[in-house]
């Protein structure tokens, strides 16, 4: 089995990618999906959660409303810290589980938008950057998820992040159609198979 982290920057096409795979048969984790099974009421760091948070963000159902989360969070970083503190390791217990419920696969996936920041690169035998340009970036935020222009700006901004590359690194320029993307993705796989992107990193796992 060789593992595979998903990153890159906001609306780069993470979430393409990965739609693609799945749809090819591969097995592929969310992070970010994973992270909100965190905040029901029925996983084990809820009660921490809400120690941290305070009742003010449970909605009409008891259950933790995420944008109120949001608010809370992106305006007090030590809060943030804290949170994190709990989530990342309920979704690296959860990665690491869907990771061992997979060893006879080729190959598997996990997109982690936030990978290098949490250092699980290692984890992985190779990490896919997806990547797009400024433009592009701004005008999917614009037309797909009506960002106003200034708001556009912000979150690029926000999560623009320095990226590393060796190579274990497999690069996605995702600035043409849907259709390009479907035949690098496939081109990439093949590569993989041939073994192109170098020998995989040893992994922590
Ligand atoms: C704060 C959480 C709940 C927001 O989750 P969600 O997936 O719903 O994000 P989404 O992009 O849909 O945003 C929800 C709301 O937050 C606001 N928001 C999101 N990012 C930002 C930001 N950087 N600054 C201000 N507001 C933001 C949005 O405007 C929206 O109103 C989530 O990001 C979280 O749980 N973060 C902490 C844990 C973590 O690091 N998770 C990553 C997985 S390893
Ligand atoms: N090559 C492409 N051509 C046209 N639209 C695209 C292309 N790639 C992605 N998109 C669209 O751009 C938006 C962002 O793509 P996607 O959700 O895959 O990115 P992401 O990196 O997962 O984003 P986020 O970081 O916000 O989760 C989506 O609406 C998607 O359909």
């Amino acid at each position: 089995m060789k593992k595979i982290g998903i990153t890159g920057t906001i609306a780069a096409g993470k979430s393409s990618v990965a739609k693609i795979l799945k749809l090819k048969g591969f097995p592929v984790f969310n992070a970010d999906q994973y992270a909100h099974l965190a905040y029901l009421p029925k996983s084990k760091v809820y009660e921490d959660l809400l120690k941290i948070l305070g009742e003010s963000v449970l909605d009409d159902f008891k259950q933790i409303d995420k944008q109120k989360v949001a608010q809370k969070i992106f305006v007090n970083l030590s809060l943030k810290k804290e949170v994190e503190n709990l989530i990342h390791p309920f979704v690296k217990e959860g990665l690491f589980h869907f990771l061992d419920g997979q060893k006879k696969k080729e190959f598997v996936f996990a997109e982690i938008p936030l990978l290098y920041q949490v250092g699980w690169q290692d984890l992985f035998d190779y990490v896919m950057i997806v990547d797009a340009s400024k433009e592009e970036v701004i005008k999917r935020l614009l037309h797909h998820r009506h960002y106003s222009k200034e708001e556009s700006e912000k979150r690029y901004l926000l999560q623009k992040q320095s990226l590393p590359n060796d190579e274990t690194t497999i690069w996605i320029q995702n600035n043409g159609s849907k259709e390009e993307l479907i035949d690098q993705v496939n081109r990439t796989l093949r590569d993989l198979r041939k073994g192109k992107h170098g020998n995989s990193r040893s992994t922590k796992l």
